[in-house]
């Protein structure tokens, strides 16, 4: 069994989003027991992870002392968020390993991914990233042509392009990597987006690609049987916030495009993952979106050809009646 687990925020910050270094740390050690007891089970595991809190803090960073020493751009941000993550997670996951007495080490790729320079994402950015401001904080840097979102109860957050992931540039080195043993990070933050030119080379773009959108396809490329999405929810949720709110259980793909296009999922945090899991589903895998806790039991059961929705939602080649978990 080789499963692609995608971590979310809750596996890389604190609950309220902090991305200290304190609460970074203390986050990937909780989501390297959970992938260590995985392991354990005998399943090859390759883990992706969003950077959204990450690369945004960078982006302030650097504008903020671009007076002192030279701005980076957006993707190099982005392969700087691969390298502290896949540091921290790579330490976290070999000592879990061995505290369960596994033969088994990490190791962390930088990757790229190939994004097209027409994507529409490029003239209307969705993806956030960074802190959360209130709207008149956030509105301020409106004025200085920043691009902001609404984002609900938390506040305004400043949104990038996010274009589609096309290819994963280093999908191979990946597959090599599991393939010899290891427990491999990859494609953090959707991967380096880059442009492939007419001479075959690749050149960076400013731009975040969406994690869970790149794990469904760095999952089929290195033929995973399972994609498990872990976030901080046990389900999807149809008529989510609403009295009639019911938790999606097993469900086959088509089903799943349905509610989908009736708008259930919100568009910059269950909507990619419900894409995310339709696209890796009409390859012909497994997808689960579920809570950290559940990943083992989630590809247990995926292995096991169980039907019990109480690992999550889990979204299936075949057609099926949607069911309340
Ligand atoms: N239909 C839905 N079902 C479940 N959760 C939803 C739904 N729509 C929006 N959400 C929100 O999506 C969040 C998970 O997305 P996000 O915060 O982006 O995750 P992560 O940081 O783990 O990648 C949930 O905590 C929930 O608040
Ligand atoms: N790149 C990305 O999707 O990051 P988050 O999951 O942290 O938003």
């Amino acid at each position: 069994m080789r499963a692609l687990i995608a971590l979310g925020g809750n596996a890389m910050t604190a609950p309220d989003g902090t991305a200290t270094v304190d609460a970074q740390r203390a986050a990937i050690g909780t989501a390297a027991d959970r992938i260590a007891d995985l392991v354990a089970t005998g399943t090859d595991v390759v883990v992706t992870h969003g950077n959204g809190p990450q690369v945004g803090n960078l982006l302030v960073k650097n504008e903020l002392t671009a007076h002192v020493v030279p701005m980076v751009p957006l993707d190099w941000c982005g392969a700087q968020t691969q390298g502290t993550l896949g540091y921290t997670l790579t330490a976290s996951l070999d000592a879990a390993l061995a505290r369960r007495g596994l033969d088994r080490r990490a190791a962390a790729l930088v990757t790229r991914t190939v994004v097209d320079p027409d994507d529409p994402d490029f003239l209307a950015p969705s993806k956030p990233v960074g802190r959360f401001l209130p709207e008149a904080e956030a509105q301020r840097f409106v004025a200085e042509g920043q691009n902001w979102q609404d984002r609900g109860e938390r506040g305004w957050r400043r949104v990038v392009p996010s274009p589609q992931p096309r290819e994963i540039v280093d999908a191979p080195a990946v597959q090599t990597l599991v393939d010899a043993g290891y427990v491999v990070v990859a494609a953090g933050g959707g991967g380096i987006p880059v442009l492939r030119e007419a001479d075959g080379t690749l050149t960076g773009v400013e731009a975040v690609i969406d994690k869970d959108l790149g794990a469904a396809l760095l999952g089929t490329l290195v033929r995973a049987d399972v994609l498990v999405i872990a976030t901080d929810v046990d389900n999807a949720i149809v008529g989510w916030g609403t009295p009639e709110a019911r938790a999606l259980g097993r469900v086959g793909v088509q089903e799943m495009r349905d509610i989908a296009a009736a708008g259930h999922f919100a568009a910059g945090s269950m909507g990619p993952k419900v894409e995310a899991a339709l696209r890796f589903a009409e390859k012909g895998g497994t997808s689960v979106i579920t809570s950290l806790d559940r990943i083992r039991d989630a590809v247990a059961a995926v292995a096991s050809g169980s039907t019990d929705d109480a690992v999550g939602t889990v979204v299936v080649p075949e057609p099926s009646t949607a069911g309340v978990a």
